[in-house]
């Protein structure tokens, strides 16, 4: 077991190792491990409660920001640990950007969303490199020609799917190596879900994703690896066509045919 782990380390881009998180004195995650590449998009799934959020939130460590909340275990990102002290949280957040499940642009233009990140990163020298980093985020996310005549306008007036495409590229802007959603199309209709979908296969293989979905037929769709929570625990993990055909466990099974949550 720890010769497989130790080798599927070596493509890791992102290890967690016996992660545990506690809320107060209650275990919402129960000794997880998982290893997360670049080739595979990951979902999430499991009924609600299960702990698939608060699981995410550990891997860019958005859990900092909940004063009750404890994570024990090894998070690593390219073999580095994001808990150790010499970890800049702020420069982890752009590694490992998030898309919630609300969209929530900030309340500015369109342009300043996109270029909210790299001008605080320092990542654009000048006004027109920072205008190639928006041109090539909105791009990137898909909504480019839809907004490309209204860059001053506010993100907030956008439609929800276009809010969220505005989210992913608020996230793309700052080069991230790793994009974590969670819910990312549940506040969607299915016609701004279907973009979001297309969108996270055109992303597949330039980051590592990893997607939170309620949605079974959504991670089937989207995802080459699934893993299947329950109860703080991580039951299974493997190849979404294994999961949702073939699962090894029994309470897999159960979930995946409906019968429970
Ligand atoms: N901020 C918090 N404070 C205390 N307990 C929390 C907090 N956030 C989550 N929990 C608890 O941790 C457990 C896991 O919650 P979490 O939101 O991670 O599950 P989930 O699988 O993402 O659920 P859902 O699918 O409903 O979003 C639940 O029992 C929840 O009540």
């Amino acid at each position: 077991m720890l010769d497989n782990l130790a080798s599927a380390n070596t493509k890791a881009k992102m290890s967690a190792r016996d992660v545990r998180v506690f809320y107060g004195p209650k275990e919402a995650i129960k000794g997880v491990s998982i290893d997360i590449d670049m080739d595979n998009v990951v979902a999430f799934i499991g009924p609600s409660g299960c702990g698939k959020s608060t699981f995410l939130r550990t891997l860019n460590r958005m859990n900092d920001t909940i004063p009750i909340a404890r994570v024990e275990g090894d998070i690593t990102l390219d073999g580095e640990n994001i808990y150790s002290s010499s970890m800049d949280v702020v420069q982890l957040r752009a590694r490992v950007g998030m898309v919630f499940q609300k969209p929530n642009p900030f309340p500015k233009s369109i342009y300043d969303n996109v270029a909210y990140g790299p001008r605080i990163h320092g990542l654009a020298p000048n006004k027109a490199e920072l205008d190639q980093i928006v041109e090539n985020s909105l791009v990137r996310a898909g909504l480019w020609n839809e907004v490309k005549d209204r860059l001053q306008d506010s993100g907030t007036a956008l439609s929800g799917g276009q809010q969220q495409r505005l989210c992913i590229a608020r996230a793309i802007a700052v080069d991230p190596e790793v994009i974590l959603m969670d819910e990312p199309c549940s506040a969607l209709d299915p016609i701004a879900t279907a973009k979001i979908e297309e969108l996270i296969h055109e992303l597949r293989g330039r980051y590592a994703i990893v997607i939170v979905t309620h949605n079974m037929q959504q991670a089937a769709r989207v995802s080459q690896k699934t893993a299947f929570f329950h109860l703080g625990t991580m039951v299974e993990y493997g190849d979404t066509s294994d999961i949702f055909t073939n699962p090894r466990e029994e309470r897999t099974r159960d979930y995946i045919t409906g019968r429970y949550g």
